[in-house]
C-alpha cells in the first residue's frame, strides 16, 4: 500500500493504510517519540481490523443481494452452448457482484490499491510485533495496565521471547498491576467462549458451560462466515508458478474458485488455533457438540442433548459412545419425540466440489477435517489416496530422518565453536583468481573489515540492476517509494526472490536468478575463507537496494542516505553503546555489500566510531566491489547522501547460527498428485526439474528423483 494516497472520485472515506502507520510508528520508536508510536500503532491495528471487517461485510452483503442461483443438490455437469443467453446472464451476475463489492469497499475504506500490503508487513502483524513496540511506548508514558496487556498479547504469540518473559515477570511484581491486566487483546471471541466453556465443564458447572459453548458455537459461525468471505481474494500465484501458468477462461475460473474453496475449508483449522498453542484443537467444531450434549444431559435437558448428539453424529456417524448416548437420551425422552428432533444443519456441497475438481482436473485438495463422511469422496480417489498416504508417510519419514541427520551433523560441527569462530584471524585465501583484496582491517582502521574487488563483471552488474529496476516497474508501489532514511532520495528495496517474481518477463530473469544464487554463494564462501571461520556461515537475508537522488531536493542537504547503524545491535550513539536486543537482528554475524555501479554522485560507504560521527574509513562503491564486515558493535556504518543518479547494491547478511539460516520451501508433487513440501537451505538452487544441492546433502537428493516438481515457491520461514 505504500503508494501515495491517489485521488479517488467515488470514495468519501480513505482509511490510512496500516503499513504506512506501522512504518511511522517504528520510525517514531527509534526517536523515542512515544506518543507518536502509540497514536500510529493503535491506529494501524484499528485500521487493519476495520479493513478485515469491511471486506467481509461487503462480500457477505453483496452475496446476499446477488446470489448466483439455486444451490446444486448434486454435481451435474452440463455444457451449455457457448454464448447462450444463460451464459451471458451468468457473467452478468458475476460482474454485478464484482461491482457491488468494489463500490461497497471503496465507499467505506477507499480504493483497494492503497490497501495492498506486502507479505512482510502482514507477517509482522501475524507475529503481533506491533504490541512489542506498544508495550515499550506505554511503559515509557506510565500507562502500566496497557503496557501489561500489550506485553501479554505479544508474549502469547511469541512464547520463546525471553525479554518479554522477563518484562512480564517484572510487571507481575510491580504494585498497581492486577491479574486482569494480563489480557489477550487479539483473542477471538469464539475461542474465549470455548475456553471458558471448557473451564466450567471441567468443574462440573454444566449450566454455565452450556451458556459459553452455545455462545462459542454462535461466535464460531460468525467468525467462520467472516473467514470464508475473506478467502475470496486474489489468485495466489504461490511464488513462481505463474510463469508457466496459462489457462482459458473456464479453467482459470475453476482454478481460482478451487483455491477459494480450499481456503474456505482451511477456516476450520484457522479458527481452531489460538496463540500459545502450537497445534490447533483437534476436531474443534464437533467437540462443541460433544461438550454440549453432555452438559445438556447433566442439566436434564434431553431435547437439546438429543439435538447436539445428532449434530455430532453428522460429523462422526459411526461413533459408538455417541450412538449409545443418543439411544439412552431417546429412551428417556420417548422414541417418537426423539426421532422428530433434527440435527443442526451442515452442508457438504463444498467438499463435494473440491473432490470433484480433484478427480477431474487433478487440483489437489487436502481435506482439513477428520469427520468427512466417506461417501463424499469418490471411491477411486479413496483407494488411491490410501495407497498414496502410505507411500507419502514412508517417504516423509525417510526424508525426515535424513534431514535430522544433516541437522545433527551441522549442529555438532557448530557446537564446537560459534564464539571461537569469531576470533579474528583474517587473511585467509580468497579462493577465486579474479578476486583481489583492496583494503584489509588495518587499512580500513578497524577490525573484522575487508574490501575486495573483482567479484562480478560489468555485464553481471547490469543484469542485477536490470532485475531490480524491472521489479520496480512491475511491482505495485515500489517505484518512487520515499526512502525510509532520507527525504531527498527514493528507495527501491526488494528481496531477490520477489524481484524475480515481479520482473518475470521473457527469459532473462531465470538466468538472473541463477546469477544471484551463484554470486551470493561466492560472497559467502569468500567471507568464510577470508575471515578463517571455523564454523560455516549461513545466509540470513539478502536484499537488492537502489537509492536514487531526487533532483529537486538536493539543496542544503546535510543528512545521510543511510544513517549510521550497526547490523546486529541498536546503536545508541549518545552513550557510545550498541545494545544487542530485538528488534535488532541479533543473529546476524557478518554483512557484505556487493556494489553494482559507480555512475552517481555521493553515496560513499563509511565506517565510524560508536559515536556515529567520527569516520574511520570511507569506501567508494563500484561494480564488483564487496565490503565485508562483522555485523556487530565493532562496525558502525552508514551511507553518505546520494546527490545525483542511482546507486544499486546487493546487501547480504550472514549468520553463524544454522537455526537462523534463511530457508526456502519447495513444493513437490508425485505423479499421483500427493503434495509434499520440503524445506531446504537457501543455497540450494532449483530450476524446474533441476536441483543443485550443497555438498554433503546429495543423499536427500536421491530420494527426490522419483518425485517431480510442479512448482517451486520460495519464501523465508524465519
Ligand atoms: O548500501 C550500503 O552501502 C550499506 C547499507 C547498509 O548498511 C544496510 O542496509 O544495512
Ligand atoms: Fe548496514
Amino acid at each position: 500500500a505504500h503508494s501515495a494516497l491517489g485521488c479517488s472520485l467515488s470514495s468519501n472515506v480513505i482509511l490510512e493504510p496500516y503499513d504506512l502507520l506501522f512504518d511511522t510508528a517504528v520510525e517514531a520508536y527509534y526517536k523515542g517519540d512515544w506518543m507518536t508510536v502509540i497514536l500510529n500503532m493503535e491506529r494501524a491495528l484499528r485500521n487493519k481490523a476495520a479493513i478485515r471487517r469491511v471486506k467481509a461485510h461487503c462480500r457477505i452483503t453483496c452475496a446476499n443481494q446477488s446470489a448466483f442461483g439455486e444451490p446444486l443438490s448434486n454435481i451435474v455437469v452440463s455444457i451449455p452452448g457457448a454464448g447462450s443467453v444463460e451464459d451471458l446472464g451468468f457473467f452478468q451476475k458475476i460482474m454485478k457482484r464484482a461491482d457491488c463489492v468494489n463500490t461497497c469497499e471503496s465507499d467505506k475504506i477507499g480504493p483497494a490499491t492503497i490497501h495492498k500490503i506486502t507479505e512482510d508487513v502482514d507477517l509482522e502483524f501475524k507475529k503481533r510485533t506491533p504490541y512489542n513496540y506498544l508495550q515499550v511506548a506505554y511503559f515509557k508514558i506510565n500507562k502500566l495496565d496497557k503496557a501489561v496487556a500489550a506485553a501479554n498479547t505479544f508474549f502469547l504469540a511469541n512464547p520463546d521471547h525471553m525479554e518479554m518473559r522477563q518484562n512480564l515477570d517484572y510487571y507481575r511484581m510491580m504494585s498497581g498491576v492486577q491479574e486482569e491486566d494480563f489480557k489477550d487483546l487479539e483473542a477471538w471471541p469464539h475461542m474465549a467462549e470455548f475456553l471458558a466453556g471448557k473451564r466450567y465443564y471441567s468443574s462440573d458447572s454444566f449450566g454455565l458451560a452450556i451458556d459459553h459453548f452455545e455462545a462459542a458455537v454462535e461466535e464460531y459461525f460468525s467468525a467462520d462466515q467472516e473467514c470464508r468471505a475473506l478467502c475470496e481474494g486474489a489468485y495466489d500465484y504461490d511464488g513462481y508458478n505463474y510463469m508457466e501458468y496459462s489457462a482459458d477462461l473456464f479453467q482459470s475460473m475453476t482454478d481460482h474458485y478451487m483455491q477459494i474453496l480450499n481456503c474456505k475449508q482451511s477456516c476450520s483449522v484457522e479458527l481452531a488455533s489460538t496463540a500459545g498453542k502450537d497445534k490447533p484443537f483437534e476436531d474443534f467444531l464437533p467437540s462443541h457438540f460433544n461438550y454440549l450434549q453432555f452438559s445438556y444431559y447433566n442439566s436434564e435437558k434431553y431435547e437439546q442433548a438429543i439435538e447436539c448428539a445428532k449434530t455430532y453424529l453428522l460429523f462422526h456417524p459411526e461413533e459408538e459412545v455417541m450412538n449409545q448416548n443418543l439411544a439412552y437420551y431417546s429412551a428417556v425422552l420417548g422414541e417418537d419425540k426423539a426421532a422428530a428432533i433434527p440435527a443442526r444443519q451442515q452442508s457438504l456441497l463444498e467438499k463435494e466440489l473440491l473432490y470433484f475438481a480433484f478427480e477431474v482436473f487433478g487440483i489437489t485438495f487436502v481435506d482439513p477435517d477428520s469427520w468427512t463422511p466417506a461417501d463424499i469422496m469418490p471411491l477411486k480417489l479413496r483407494e488411491k489416496q490410501k495407497a498414496d498416504r502410505e507411500t507419502a508417510a514412508r517417504i516423509t519419514e525417510e526424508i525426515g530422518n535424513l534431514m535430522k541427520e544433516i541437522e545433527t551433523l551441522v549442529e555438532e560441527k557448530n557446537k564446537e565453536s560459534t564464539d571461537i569462530a569469531k576470533i579474528v584471524r583474517e587473511g585467509g585465501p580468497l579462493l577465486f583468481d579474479d578476486i583481489k583484496i583492496t583494503m584489509s582491517s588495518k587499512q580500513l582502521n578497524g577490525s573484522q573489515r575487508v574490501l575486495l574487488d573483482g567479484f562480478i563483471s560489468e555485464g553481471e552488474c547490469r543484469e542485477l540492476t536490470r532485475l531490480s529496476n524491472a521489479a520496480a516497474l512491475k511491482g505495485d508501489g515500489y517505484r518512487g517509494l520515499p526512502s525510509p532514511h532520507s527525504p531527498s532520495e527514493s528507495f527501491q528495496g526488494i528481496t531477490v526472490l520477489k524481484a524475480i517474481k515481479f520482473g518475470q518477463e521473457g527469459t532473462v530473469p531465470l538466468k538472473s536468478a541463477r546469477l544471484f544464487f551463484d554470486m551470493s554463494e561466492k560472497v559467502r564462501r569468500v567471507l568464510e575463507s577470508y575471515f578463517r571461520l571455523d564454523s560455516p556461515l549461513y545466509f540470513s537475508y539478502s536484499h537488492l537496494v537502489c537509492r536514487s537522488a531526487i533532483d529537486e531536493k538536493q539543496d542544503d542537504r546535510d543528512d545521510l542516505s543511510h544513517p549510521v547503524h550497526a547490523d546486529n545491535c541498536l546503536l545508541v550513539s549518545e552513550l557510545n553503546k550498541c545494545i544487542k536486543e530485538p528488534p535488532a537482528y541479533t543473529h546476524r554475524d557478518y554483512s557484505a555489500i556487493l556494489y553494482l555501479n559507480d555512475d552517481f554522485e555521493g553515496g560513499d560507504f563509511i565506517f565510524t566510531e560508536l559515536d556515529a560521527k567520527t569516520v574511520t574509513a570511507a569506501v567508494r562503491p563500484q561494480c564488483g566491489r564487496v565490503v565485508g564486515f562483522g555485523a556487530g558493535e565493532e562496525n558502525p556504518h552508514g551511507v553518505r547522501a546520494v546527490t545525483k543518479g542511482q546507486r544499486c547494491a546487493v546487501a547480504l547478511w550472514f549468520t553463524l547460527d544454522p537455526k537462523h539460516e534463511e530457508k526456502v520451501t519447495y513444493l513437490l508433487v508425485n505423479p499421483s498428485g500427493v503434495m509434499y513440501s520440503l524445506c531446504f537451505y537457501h543455497a540450494i538452487y532449483c530450476d524446474g526439474l533441476f536441483c543443485n544441492l550443497r555438498e554433503g546433502e546429495s543423499n536427500a537428493f536421491h530420494l527426490l528423483i522419483h518425485l517431480h516438481f510442479i512448482s517451486f515457491s520460495c519464501f523465508s520461514l524465519s
